[in-house]
This record gives structure tokens, sequence and C-alpha cells, in this order.
């Protein structure tokens, strides 16, 4: 698990006023940072690397750079299309001046780009990109060249909301630490592989407290069996509500029990086909350890829910009660929530934050899931979407690892299977939803043949050998 801050400027100012680290020796180690990652990324010392700089120090960062580059690599060009405006880009420029770096006014007759920096703006960006920014961004991202982007893609903003256009990055080198605008839907598309440059001190001295992570492959427990002398009751029984979309269920149950519920049972209303393991019930069964509801319910008797939600279980609810008001009785610390965007919303009217569409929501993504969690926070709120968000008591944990293979009718539904097993095995709720959700992502970007034809039954494949 790493920390994730809103803003680094107070990380920053305790680097000067704490360590007696100056702004050119912070600067000079993000540039250092950089040429770690250019010469990782290219061998050829013929490559042609354009190195696009901005007015303030996200582009004394890149100006930097092309000093540190030169002894390695023979065609260094920088691009200061709005020249200079900060001091320390003045600086940085004045240091390269002095040397025989190559300097152009137009990347229109530029050719054989091999790698592209972009050191546009960076966490200044404070306003919307005038018509030559945009059409300069626009080119940059045309160039068939390898991408890196410095701190941030220059377009995003410290929301992590872009107004028209970013650079598309293949790597990002965010500076000192992990900020929260780097982790918006929106700014996924543009990140590419992100890594934290080093400022020349520790992060242990650098960071401070934060409420937001990170998560890591590393943090995934599985619930691997310790018990040698077990039975199938030791590993919980997960009860699934199986509403009129059946498939919805049933594809949950089948998640479960593949993730090491010793149990699993169907609440049906009439028997179905289902896989020969899966018991089914009319009712829940009383050694039930917890219980899925809500994927697929559609038409539903609305006491019988309430005695399934008065019943003193661990719970994930997923999909049709976000619009029923009947939840709002129920928003306690045995709860696991798990809705798409669109639920949300449905879910923050009807808990009295906010009446917001999707669009709204998916530019403040972290701030509604912390009204949710101000509001809430005994419950466990899991935030579907490209980086899905899990909170409880005020502490958000963010997972980056989704792929787009995952947009696909019942990767829910697999994800809640997976959510209620753990919570059946014993897992308290905001465990079984980070480690159901690394799970679930993790086997999505396992999946080897391409990104468009995973289908819910390779989830559960996958789970077999996470
Ligand atoms: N702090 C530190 O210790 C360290 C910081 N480091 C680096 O510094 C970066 C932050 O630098 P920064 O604060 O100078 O901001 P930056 O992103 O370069 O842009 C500001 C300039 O852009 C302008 N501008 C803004 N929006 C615009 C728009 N839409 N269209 C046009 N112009 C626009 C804005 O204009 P103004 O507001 O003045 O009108 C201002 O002149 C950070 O990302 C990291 O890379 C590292 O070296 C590590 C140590
Ligand atoms: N582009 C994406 N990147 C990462 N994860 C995604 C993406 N699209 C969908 N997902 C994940 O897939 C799941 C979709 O869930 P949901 O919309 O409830 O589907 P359903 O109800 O059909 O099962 C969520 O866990 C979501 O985070
Ligand atoms: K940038």
């Amino acid at each position: 698990m790493k920390k994730v801050f809103n803003e680094v400027s107070s990380l920053d100012k305790k680097c000067y006023e704490k360590y007696l680290l100056s702004e050119e020796i912070l600067m000079e180690h993000a540039a250092l940072s950089l040429k770690n990652e250019i010469e990782k990324k290219v061998k050829n010392h013929n490559s042609n690397i354009l190195i696009v700089c901005g007015v303030g120090n996200n582009g004394a960062d890149g100006i930097t750079l092309s000093r540190l580059l030169q002894n390695r690599y023979k065609n260094i060009i920088l691009y200061l299309p709005f020249g200079v405006k900060s001091n320390m880009a003045k600086i940085q420029l004045s240091r390269v001046n002095t040397l025989k770096i190559k300097q152009i006014d137009t990347i229109e007759d530029i050719k054989d780009i091999d790698l592209v920096v972009d050191c546009l703006f960076g966490s200044g960006l404070n306003k919307p990109l005038n018509n030559e920014a945009k059409k300069i961004i626009e080119n940059l991202n045309s160039i068939n060249a390898k991408k890196i982007s410095c701190d941030i893609p220059s377009g995003i903003n410290s929301e992590g909301y872009i107004y028209d256009i970013a650079f598309k990055a293949d790597t990002t080198i965010t500076m000192g630490a992990l900020k929260i605008s780097l982790f918006s839907d929106i700014a996924k598309e543009y990140i590419g592989k992100l890594k934290v440059g080093n400022l020349g001190i520790s992060d242990e001295l650098y960071e401070e407290k934060t409420n937001i992570y990170f998560l890591e492959k590393s943090d995934l427990q599985l619930p691997l069996r310790k018990e040698i002398n077990s039975h199938k009751g030791t590993f919980g029984h997960a009860c699934v509500v199986i509403g009129s979309k059946k498939g919805a269920g049933i594809l949950a149950s089948d998640a479960a029990f593949n993730f090491g519920a010793g149990l699993v049972t169907a609440m049906v209303h009439e028997e179905i086909q289902m896989p020969y393991y899966i018991m089914q019930s009319h009712n829940i069964p009383e050694n039930t350890t917890a219980i899925a509801m809500g994927m697929g319910l559609g038409l539903y008797d609305k006491i019988e829910i309430r005695k399934i939600l008065d019943l003193k279980i661990k719970k994930v609810i997923d999909a049709d009660l976000f619009y029923d008001e009947i939840i709002l009785d129920y928003l306690d610390e045995n709860l696991v929530l798990t809705p798409h965007p669109k639920e949300f919303c449905a879910l923050l009217k009807l808990i009295g934050i906010a009446n917001i569409d999707v669009n709204d929501l998916q530019k403040n993504r972290i701030k509604y899931v912390k009204e949710f969690s101000n509001k809430y926070p005994k419950t466990t709120l899991l935030l579907k979407g490209a980086n899905v968000l899990i909170s409880q008591n005020q502490k958000i944990y963010i997972n980056t690892f989704g792929t787009t293979s995952l947009s696909k009718g019942g990767s829910g539904d697999i994800l809640s299977g997976l959510i209620v097993s753990l919570l059946a095995q014993g897992y308290s709720c905001k465990d079984s939803a980070i480690n159901a959700s690394l799970a679930h992502t993790l086997v999505a970007k396992k999946y080897r043949y391409n990104n468009y034809s995973l289908t819910p039954n390779d989830l559960i494949k996958g789970i077999k050998n996470i």
C-alpha cells in the first residue's frame, strides 16, 4: 500500500524548511528520475529525444533533463513553445544555453522522433488550455514514439479533470509522491505506467499522514487455508439471493464457491439450473455467515427483502437496491455496498448528499466517496469504475489494476460473489472489499488472449490460479 496525497506543495515546503533542501536540489533529482527512466527505455545513443517544456517548473524539469541526457544521447531536441517564465526555468535555460543543445521553434518539420518527454504543464495547470497549447498536445499525441510525462500528463488538472485534451503517456514519472489527481477514471486513459520519482529524500521523511492509499499487488491476501483439521463449515456459508434475472446470482454463487466459501446456497423461489455444488433453498439457511443480495433482483417483495436485511449477518449489496430507500435503515458496519457510478448517483440522492449525474460524479469521484464515508463511516463502500475506490471509516483505498476487459455484463456479479465469499470466510467488510477487488482485477489483467473476449466464466477460471 502506498500513500496518496491531495497536494504535494506542503510536502515540498517541508523539504525546504525542515530538511534544508533547495528547489534546485529537488529539481535536479526530478530530472534525474526522468533520466533514469529514459535510459531504461531508450538504449540507442543515436535516438532522437524531443523534450517539450512549458513556462513553469514542469518545463524547468525538462530543461534540466536535457542537460543530464546530453552525455548519453547525441540528438536531444528542446522545444519551448511559450518561452520560460518561472525563475527556475530561466536559471536552467541559461545553463543549457551554454551547452550546444538543439532548440527548435516548431515541431512541424521534425521527423523520426523516438521519444517525446512531456514537460509542458505539471501541478501548476490552473486554467483551460488555449488553442495553441491544445494544438501542440494534439501534434505530440500523433507522433509515433515512446512517450513519458513529467509529474502528470499535461492537460490533467489537480482534480484529475481534463479540460479538452491531454498528453497521452506510456509512462508518467510523478515527482516525490502519488497525488490524487493521477487516479481519476478520466486520467487513467493518459497516465500509462505510473512511477514515483525520488526527490533525494526517503519516502518516510518526505511523506506525511494521509487517509488515501494506493493498493499494490502485494496487498492481496488470498483465503489460503491454514487449518489442516478442517471441514466445509470451517470456511463459512455464503448465501446468494437470486432475483428475477437469475444469471447474476448464478455467477455470484459460482464465484463465491470458487473463492473458497465452504458452502454456497442460492436462495431461490423455484428450483433453477445451477452447478451441482451450489445448494438451493427457499430461505436463508440458519448457518449462513454472509449474504449477497441485489444483483439481478428485478421485482421483489419488500417485506422479504427487509427480513433478510434485518438479519445480523454481513452482507454485500449490489444493483437494484441502491434505488430503494429501504437501504437507508441498514447503512452500518455489516454492509459492503458495490454500486457502479449510476447506482452511486442514485444512492447519493437517496441519502441526501447530492443530486448529480454520472458525468458530475466521474469528475469528482473522490469527493463524493469522502462525503459518503463521512456520513456513514461504518459502511464499506466500493465504487466501481476504471479505478475502483473503496472507503471505510474515512479512509479511501484505490485499486488501479482493473482493465477495459472487465467492461462486460456479469463482471460486477462475479465481484459480488468474491466479496460474499470472503465475508463468509470471516474477513472484515473492508478487507473483503479490498481483497475481492484486487483478485477480480488481477485476474482480468492476467487474462492472456486480448482485451475484448473476457467472460465471467474466464474470471471464475482465473480465480482458480491467481
Ligand atoms: N515544487 C517543487 O519543489 C518541485 C516541483 N517540480 C516541478 O514543478 C512543477 C510545478 O511547477 P509550477 O508550479 O511552476 O507549475 P507548471 O505546471 O510548470 O505550470 C505553471 C505555469 O504554467 C502556466 N499555466 C497554467 N495553466 C496554463 C494554461 N492552461 N495555459 C497556459 N499556461 C498555463 C502558469 O501560468 P500563470 O498561472 O503564471 O498565468 C504558470 O506560468 C511540478 O509539476 C514538477 O514538475 C519538481 O521539479 C520537483 C520539485
Ligand atoms: N474500463 C474498466 N477498467 C477497469 N475496470 C472496469 C472497467 N469497466 C468495468 N470495470 C469493472 O467491471 C465491473 C463491472 O460491474 P457492473 O457494472 O456492476 O457489471 P454487472 O452488473 O453487469 O455485473 C466493476 O467491478 C468495474 O470496476
Ligand atoms: K507534464
